[in-house]
């Protein structure tokens, strides 16, 4: 009797999203100075210790005084930004005083230099502000105040936010190790001549790239050969000291995609194998104990797909942000058709919430990839989207 694959097999986006979801892996906390945190993202909330500005702080270069009725101040000091100096000052009297300095505790206003004339050691007022140019203490956050919820991005302003409030460590959840597992005899690498039935790895450097967009530090990469030994041999390997590997190609039903059998012969345990959806149907999910497994098929297009919808929010869920997959709208410039019976990922240019869906879609296809900032997602139920109707895309970092 023959047999045949059937697409009941399949799963769909959704129930594939679901179980990644459902099976991330958690790595623990660790405590790093906030300078190695860039792109990590914070274990625990953050409370600021001090007040900031900590003390009344000028606003502008100008004069710090002890309002009167009348226009004359006398200047008695003078006050730099960094100064410690405890100035009194008398009603009708002032102090000259610098951007970010501490203001006198006497003093209500600080006038702007270009607002006073200035003779030797008197200043007249000559045009009166509603604002007195004072920071009060904990103007900007208040001591104690939520400074960062848990889960937030640490991006280089979040960074200098906290170096700015003097907090010199943060809690931050550990980022995965990566092991990218690239399979296919066919490959050479760029650099090398091109001999008869080969073809350019591409998706190791890509793979790679992503990876380091993501935040990733730890990056392995391994070449395996289109062998039963060794793809069990590496895979086992790479098991033991990583927390998620990606392997590239050898996913397919051929002879020699021999990757699905490599994990089952490592004691990874399935948790999917092809979703309905074009391009990338070919895609494997597993984990073991505290590491995912993910098996991408090889042409790059699908490759870099693949990563984007279903690798990607599995590093974000690791890395501890629960915000992922989220999908935005905008309108479509031309009519669509969704022929097949699958989902589709589209890769398109979304400028000014209209999308531009790219010409060439083919799989193997990195070129029109290049240009692409969003991948359109249409649900394998619809079969047509009318120009000037809107989809739903997913917003991609490449
Ligand atoms: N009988 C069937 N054949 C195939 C099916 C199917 O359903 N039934 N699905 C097709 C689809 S869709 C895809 S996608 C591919 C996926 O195949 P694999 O994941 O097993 O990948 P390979 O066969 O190893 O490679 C596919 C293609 O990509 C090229 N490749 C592989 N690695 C790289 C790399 N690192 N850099 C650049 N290009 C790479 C490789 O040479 C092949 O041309 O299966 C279809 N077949
Ligand atoms: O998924 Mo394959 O990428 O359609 O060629």
């Amino acid at each position: 009797m023959f047999v045949t694959v059937k697409d009941k097999e399949m799963i769909s986006v959704k129930e594939a999203l679901a179980l990644i979801q459902n099976n991330s892996i958690s790595l623990g906390v660790e405590e790093v100075s906030v300078s190695e945190a860039l792109d990590s993202y914070l274990s625990e909330a953050v409370f600021s210790p001090i007040n900031l500005p900590p003390f009344r702080q000028s606003a502008m270069d100008g004069f710090a005084v002890r309002s009167h009725q009348g226009g004359f101040y006398t200047i008695k000091e003078e006050i730099q930004a960094g100064d410690s100096k405890d100035i009194k000052l008398e009603v009708g009297e002032g102090a000259r005083i610098f951007t970010g300095a501490q203001v006198p505790d006497d003093a209500d206003n600080v006038i702007m230099k270009e607002h006073v004339l200035e003779k030797e050691e008197q200043i007249f007022l000559q045009k009166k502000t509603e604002k007195n140019n004072i920071r009060i203490p904990g103007e900007l956050i208040k001591k104690g105040a939520l400074a960062l919820p848990k889960g937030t991005l640490l991006n280089s302003a979040a960074l200098a936010f906290l170096i700015g409030l003097g907090i010199a460590k943060v809690k931050i959840n550990k980022k995965p190790s990566v092991a990218i597992l690239i399979t296919g005899n066919e490959l050479e690498s760029a650099g090398e001549s091109l001999t008869r039935g080969k073809i350019y790895d591409s998706n190791s450097i890509m793979l790679k790239m992503l990876l380091k967009k993501a935040g990733i530090e730890k990056i392995a990469c391994y070449n395996v050969k289109d062998t039963e030994e060794d793809s069990v041999e590496v895979v086992k390997k790479a098991i033991e000291n990583y927390d998620l590997l990606i392997a590239s190609g050898g996913i397919s039903v051929g002879d020699y995609d021999l990757m699905r059998n490599a994990f089952q012969t490592n004691g990874v345990c399935e948790k999917f194998y092809k979703i309905n959806q074009r391009p990338g149907k070919p895609i494997y999910f597993g984990k073991k104990e505290n590491t995912l497994v993910f098996g991408l098929p090889g042409n790059p297009a699908a490759c870099f797909i693949n990563y984007q919808v279903y690798v990607l929010p599995a590093i974000q869920l690791a890395l501890g942000n629960e915000s992922i997959l989220l999908l935005k709208k905008a309108t479509l410039e031309e009519e669509l058709l969704n022929p097949t019976n699958k989902s589709l990922f589209l890769r398109a240019e979304v400028r000014g919430g209209s999308v531009k869906i790219s010409e060439n879609q083919n799989s193997a296809m990195l070129q029109s990839l290049v240009a692409a900032n969003a991948l359109v997602y249409i649900p394998e139920t619809i079969k047509k989207i009318e120009k000037g109707e809107e989809v739903h895309y997913l917003e991609i970092l490449q």
